[in-house]
């Protein structure tokens, strides 16, 4: 694929109906349609860059316009000029003299940012033939250096360390890459466990879902602490049970080293989406002490380090860790939440800080400070999107994927041209497609159907016959 100049965007709401069956819905957001604002950027050939950042619905509304303001910014830029330094390319999108007091590199603009980088980055990928990670994973060590973003992070991690760090890991890249093609990248699953499922529905995906190769699993909680033993006693049940387990399975043990594991070496995690002040977070989970799990994902505000790190204290002795980062909108509260030691989990979120640029120096300093990476999926084309992430986490930075697991939800996959897809191990396959860029091009049918209000789906539900949605999860 060609083009030497951008020429213009369109920039698409799309929003899911998510909220009709409960998908994606916690203790903090209890009426969730999954939603993409949307961007495609043209050019003077046929190269062509999808980007997308996520709400959780009315939101687009806002982001929507924000991205509109971005991408206005790059029109009429040479191509290979912003891939030839993709590094400064990010300096001057993050850059702008006027947007910047908006943020600055958080909220609203933020979001609008990472939707306008990931569209260039997919554009860069698919301009050299090669799915996003892999064109990640090609780069020299120096190249990534320049790629990332070192600003305000210095004190904790120099671009002189990260090189070091990049170069160690050279030697066994191709082996890595290799592995990881053969065996996929290990997946939890969260889609057991959302607030809105009853008991019912919690106990079919658990068995569904171990059948499906899973041994991680995320439960939502934090609205009523009854309610979270007894589903999380549920999924227990199942998932400790050996007479449950598929025929064969194994499960290295290195992989649940550290973790809080059932006898079958089936791992549960918690999420509690924020809904806690410190206090409360460790009364509350030392309640759920009898459920065992790993950890308590957002368990309080999440710009809170001081607050994470006092949390992660107190549940150390029942052997609970903290993962946060879905909501962290920079590198710097990251590098807060690392400095403090306050987390065992890095969970980095695509859309949320501004693309690639930032999260290679968010992978990086994570390296350092010796925390596993798991990104965030809770979304729509997400999943599609951390794959990338967590391939090139193992193979060039961290070169490690034994205490990682990234997250799967199995919603609205059906809607990319490229959908993310699991193994029968319960692991995430590789993309290889080279035309594939970032995966998160949409089909075009389904951007008319899901088009907010105009497409066919929000007009019929606007007029009160809205058609029952297709989606997995649906059924009750
Ligand atoms: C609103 C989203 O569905 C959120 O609950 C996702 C999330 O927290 C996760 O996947 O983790
Ligand atoms: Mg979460």
């Amino acid at each position: 694929m060609t083009g030497s100049k951008i020429t213009g965007f369109s920039v698409h709401d799309i929003r899911f109906p998510t909220n009709v069956s409960g998908d994606g819905t916690d203790a903090m957001n209890k009426e969730c349609d999954y939603s993409a604002a949307y961007i495609e950027i043209h050019t003077d050939g046929d190269l062509k860059g999808q980007g997308m950042t996520f709400t959780i619905g009315r939101g687009n509304d806002i982001v929507m316009y924000a991205i509109e303001a971005v991408a206005n910014r790059i029109v009429g830029m040479e191509v290979e000029t912003i891939f030839g330094d993709i590094g400064a390319f990010w300096t001057f999108l993050v850059g702008d003299p006027q947007h910047r007091w908006l943020g600055p590199e958080k909220g609203v603009i933020h979001l609008a940012t990472a939707a306008v980088n990931n569209a260039v980055w997919d554009m860069f990928a698919k301009a050299r033939g090669k799915p996003l990670w892999k064109l990640i994973v090609d780069f020299t060590p120096e190249e990534m250096v320049k790629a990332a973003a070192f600003r305000y992070i210095t004190d904790a991690l120099t671009p002189e360390e990260a090189l070091k760090m990049l170069k160690e890991k050279e030697a066994g890249k191709k082996q890595r890459e290799e592995e990881v093609k053969k065996i996929g990248y290990p997946a939890y699953t969260t889609s057991v466990g959302w607030l809105g499922y009853s008991d019912e529905k919690v106990r079919r995906l658990t068995k569904e879902a171990l059948n499906q190769g899973f041994n991680h699993f995320k439960l939502k909680v934090g609205a009523d602490v009854e309610d979270d033993l007894r589903r999380g006693r549920l999924i227990r049940s199942i998932i400790d049970d050996p007479a449950n387990m598929p025929a064969g399975r194994k499960i290295d043990p290195a992989t649940i080293q550290g973790k809080n594991a059932g006898p079958t070496g089936c791992v549960l995690m918690v999420d509690a989406n924020q809904v806690w002040d410190v206090p409360q977070a460790i009364e509350y989970m030392k309640k759920l002490e009898p459920l065992k799990v790993w950890f308590i994902e957002e368990p309080t505000a999440p710009d809170d380090a001081v607050g994470h790190a006092a949390i992660r204290k107190a549940l150390k002795p029942l052997n609970i860790g903290v993962a946060t980062g879905e909501h962290a909108h920079n590198r710097m509260v990251f590098k807060q939440l690392l400095q403090l030691d306050a987390i065992d989990v890095t969970q980095i979120d695509s859309c949320r800080v501004s693309g690639i640029n930032e999260l290679l120096a968010i992978m990086l300093m994570s390296a350092k400070f010796g925390k596993p990476v798991c990104p965030h999926a809770g979304g729509v084309g997400l999943c599609e999107y951390v794959i990338h992430l967590s391939l090139i986490d193992y193979i060039a930075i961290s070169g490690d994927m034994t205490r990682n697991v990234l997250e799967f939800v199995d919603h609205l996959h059906e809607h990319f041209k490229y959908p993310c897809s699991i193994n029968p191990q319960g692991r995430y396959n590789v993309p290889l497609d080279p035309k594939e860029g970032y995966s998160i091009e949409m089909f075009e049918e389904s951007m008319k159907e899901f088009a907010f209000p105009g497409g066919t789906y929000w007009v019929a539900a606007a007029a009160g016959n809205a058609p029952k949605p297709k989606h997995r999860g649906i059924e009750d």
